[in-house]
Order: C-alpha cells, then structure tokens, then sequence
C-alpha cells in the first residue's frame, strides 16, 4: 500500500485516520486526513474534500469543526489534506505566514525556487484523488469545500475543473487574491509578477468564464471576520463577478459577530456538509439513510 497510516480513531463508529505518503507532485512526504463513515466498512461510499486556511495542516479541521458526526450521518467519507509541501527546506519557506510554508495557495508555482515543490493544484485536484480512489473504500464521486485560503482554493479547483466535484461551498474565502493585499504578495511570489498567471488562479477573475455544469456555491462570512475588515476577503467581488455568468448561482450569507476562526466554521458546518451530502448522494451511491 502506497499509504502509511499514523494514526486511527474510532468516532461515530466511522474511523477518524491520518495517513502518510510519498508525492510524486511535490516531492516531499505528505500526510492528509479521512474521515470513514459507518458505511465505509462494508461499501465504498463518496467523497468530500476540505481544503485549510493558511498556517493549518491537516489537524485543525478534524480537530476543531465537528465535521466528522455529520459525514457519518450522511455516510459520506472526508479527505483533508495539508496546505503545502512539508520538510523541502526552501530557503525563505518559513520567514512568514503568509507565504511557503502551511501557505500552499491550492496553486501551481512557476516560479524559482517554488516551482520544484509547490504543486498544491495537482496534488489536490489529481494526485491525492487518485490515491484516495485507489488505497480507500471510496468512489470517484467528489465534492469539496474549504475555508479562508481552502475556501478559495475550492472555488478554483470546482472552476478549473468543470464537472469533477458534484458541489462546491466555502467558509470565508480569500475571493480576488490577485488582488487582495496578504494573497497578492503569495501569488506574486509564486507566479511571478505576472496579471496573467495570477488571474489564472483567481477565482472571481474564473468565474465569469466558467462553462460547466450548473454550479451552485454557498459562501459562509462572518461580519466580525478581521480579514474581511482588512478586505482580504472580498465575497461580494466574486458575487459580482458570478452575476454574469448563468451557469453559476452564488448564496452569499453574512453573519453577524462571527469571526475568521473555527467557532465561526463549526457553527455552519452542518450547513455545508448537508449540502454536499445531497449533491454526492444523488446518484444513490453514498445514500444512507
Ligand atoms: N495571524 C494568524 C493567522 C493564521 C490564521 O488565522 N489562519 C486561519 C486561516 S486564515 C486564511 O487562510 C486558520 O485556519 N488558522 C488555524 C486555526 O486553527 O484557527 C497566525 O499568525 O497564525
């Protein structure tokens, strides 16, 4: 097996698991999270991916945002995988937050020294799916939401990808990082300064020209968010951008007194998983109730 489980937690008689494993995409040893539902243990069931805000690996959310009760609810397996490449030793990877390091961006770099390593596009849209697919009792039936970094690293995955996820929502999204002022800088760093390559991976600049199937997208925001005070943020660009597109409809819900943090994102969380359940489960393959 290509995996290399580190840890197993029996919760709501699914099992909560970490796994190892050597990326070919980025060339470091990488470790992701799944949650298997009851289900889990006699069929394959579909899957949801929940992709993290910068400085999280694949700890927080299955420590922290009460996912795992619900996908057991819907018999649906969660997979979560880390924010960037680990343990490449990139000069300058740990100097910020913000950037390298727990700061992956979802995105492909083209840039020196980035470019060997940071492929967190390909891994999360085709190595790790692969993976999953091949080692765990899963479908290929696949939705994913996020939050913050992972929230837009969502969107451009279900834009860049028309018709791999059957559902796609997020919690606080960074929604314009090509020019947002934190996300901006990453993008830079990654992509070169080039308007280009980072409206490439640029959700509200995607959205207009998205020709998929019919996507509807739920986006969760906290008004006492202080990246959205700081308009890092900016739901409401790509709800504007998202206006002139048929194929997509955007739910934009405003919450008063939230934060950034995940007693904002537990607080909605079934609101989310919920949605995705209905979406993974239509063709029956993962119904359970
Ligand atoms: N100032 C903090 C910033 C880190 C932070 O807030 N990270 C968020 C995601 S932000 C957007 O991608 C997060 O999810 N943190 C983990 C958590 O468990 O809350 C710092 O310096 O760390």
């Amino acid at each position: 097996m290509a995996l290399k489980e580190e840890s197993c937690s029996k919760c709501f008689d699914g099992r909560q698991l970490v796994y190892s494993h050597d990326s070919e995409t980025l060339k470091c040893n990488m470790r992701f999270a799944v949650y298997l539902p009851p289900a889990a243990e006699s069929r394959k069931v579909p899957v949801l991916y929940y992709l993290s805000g910068l400085t999280c690996t694949e700890q927080n959310v299955i420590t922290k945002a009460g996912a795992q009760r619900i996908c057991a609810k819907h018999n649906i397996a969660l997979v979560c995988p880390d924010t960037s490449p680990r343990g490449v030793n990139l000069e300058g990877e740990d100097d910020t937050w913000q950037f390298g390091t727990g700061a992956g961006y979802y995105l492909n770099a083209t840039q020196e020294p980035w470019s060997k390593h940071y492929h967190m596009f390909d891994y999360v849209t085709k190595e790790l799916p692969a993976l999953v697919e091949k080692e765990l009792p899963v479908t290929a039936t696949k939705s994913i939401f996020g939050h913050s970094m992972g929230g837009h690293g969502a969107l451009i995955c279900a834009l860049k990808c028309p018709g791999q996820y059957a559902s796609v929502t997020a919690f606080a999204p960074i929604c314009n990082p090509s020019v947002t002022p934190v996300a901006s800088k990453a993008l830079k760093g990654y992509l070169g300064d080039d308007k280009a390559a980072m409206e490439a991976y640029d959700a509200t600049c995607l959205v207009g020209s998205y020709n998929g199937p019919m996507m509807d997208i739920l986006i969760d925001q906290g008004t006492n968010d202080g990246f959205y005070k700081d308009k890092d943020l900016e739901p409401e660009a790509f709800v504007r951008a998202a206006a002139a597109n048929p194929n997509i409809s955007v739910v934009l819900r405003k919450h008063e007194g939230y934060d950034h943090g995940y007693y904002f994102i537990s607080s909605f969380m079934e609101d989310h998983v919920d949605i995705h359940a209905a979406a993974l489960n239509e063709d029956g393959s993962g119904a359970a109730n």
